[in-house]
């Protein structure tokens, strides 16, 4: 059977063939046991153990090809979706890709200030939000009629990458670009004077799913390892005369788990608690008397319905 033919019936979901996001999105459909071979070159892998195609593709063209339902799901950037202006579902914010796209200048030269581009060239792989950002500014500054009348002053320019390469090639004034460190714009000579959007990777769903059911399968199998990641599981021992104390301090998501220890007086605690929060409620349980404080990591969990 062709890979086509083969393809009936299967959720598609569109996953980035490459670049920024294409590791950490894989990981993400192992840990939902989204299993699938990838045959050399193709782009196109069945899974094994579902009823799902992934289909890899380019960062920027998956809110296209889910905006127009050839793909039911699809990994990308909020930024990606914004600048090509499709019709999805954005079901679920992943927690990686997070990055801010931004104004930049050579740092050495005289503009200090986004204003200050209005009338010159920008160069940027996002026209269409580069765009709508400038017009806002060109309104601001010659009001909304002439700017309907006489269009954008300022030139916007396409490259597909290595956009920070275009003030010192003298294409470009400024650019609209991607930061995440900070160290490519650094190593370019530019410095950033304005954000259009901050974004992250982002689950999406198209508007007419072929198979709702399992689309939503899926989703909530991403947002169970999603939510794992949000949380470590603490549990330690304590007096259980200080209970009311750790109540405070490891409220876990609904109420900690309590258990008698064979030690009389002393009880063991289990609770949840926000990975960014650990270190301060490890140093807060040492400090109110708790004992053997452990850290689990969770690998996968389910909230379940209300
Ligand atoms: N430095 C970064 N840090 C975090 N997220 C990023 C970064 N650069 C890009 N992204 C996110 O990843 C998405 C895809 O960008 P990426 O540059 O990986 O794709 P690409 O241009 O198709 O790949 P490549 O750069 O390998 O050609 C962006 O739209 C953005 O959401
Ligand atoms: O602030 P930083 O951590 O340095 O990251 C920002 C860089 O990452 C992306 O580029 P990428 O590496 O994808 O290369 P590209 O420009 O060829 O797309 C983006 O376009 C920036 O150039
Ligand atoms: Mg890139």
């Amino acid at each position: 059977m062709d890979l086509v033919n083969s393809l009936d019936g299967r959720l598609l979901f569109a996953v980035p063939k490459k670049g920024r996001l294409y590791e950490t999105a894989l990981a993400l459909l192992k840990g939902s046991d989204i299993k699938f071979h990838r045959h050399n070159r193709l782009d196109i892998a069945l899974c094994i153990n579902q009823g799902i195609a992934l289909v890899f593709l380019g960062a920027a063209d998956i809110p296209v090809f889910v905006g127009e339902g050839r793909c039911d799901l699809g990994i990308t950037g909020q930024d990606q979706v914004a600048e090509h202006q499709t019709s999805v579902d954005e079901v679920l914010e992943l927690g990686f890709g997070k990055c801010k796209l931004q104004v930049q200048v050579p740092a050495n030269g005289s503009i200090k200030d986004p204003r200050e581009l209005v009338g010159k060239t920008v160069v940027t792989s996002f026209t269409h939000l580069s765009r709508e950002y400038f017009k806002s500014l060109e309104i601001e500054k010659f009001g909304a009629e002439a700017v309907e009348k006489n269009g954008l002053k300022t030139v916007m320019k396409y490259v597909g990458g290595s956009v920070e390469a275009a003030c010192a090639l003298g294409v470009a004034d400024g650019i609209v670009d991607l930061v995440e460190s900070g160290e490519t714009m650094k190593a370019a000579g530019l410095m950033d004077i304005a954000t259009v959007m901050t974004t992250e990777a982002v689950l999406i769903r198209s508007k007419n799913p072929r198979n709702p059911e399992l689309a939503e399968v899926v989703v909530n199998r991403i947002k169970g390892v999603i939510n794992a990641k949000k949380y470590v599981l603490c549990s330690y021992n304590i007096p259980r005369t200080l209970l009311p104390i750790v109540h405070d301090i490891t409220p876990g998501k609904r109420a900690p788990t309590v258990t008698s220890l064979e030690d009389e007086g002393w009880v063991a605690v289990q609770a949840m608690v926000e990975q960014v929060r650990v270190a301060d409620v490890m140093d807060q349980l040492e400090k109110a008397g708790a004992h053997d404080i452990l850290v689990l990591q969770i690998i996968n969990s389910r909230a379940g319905k209300d």
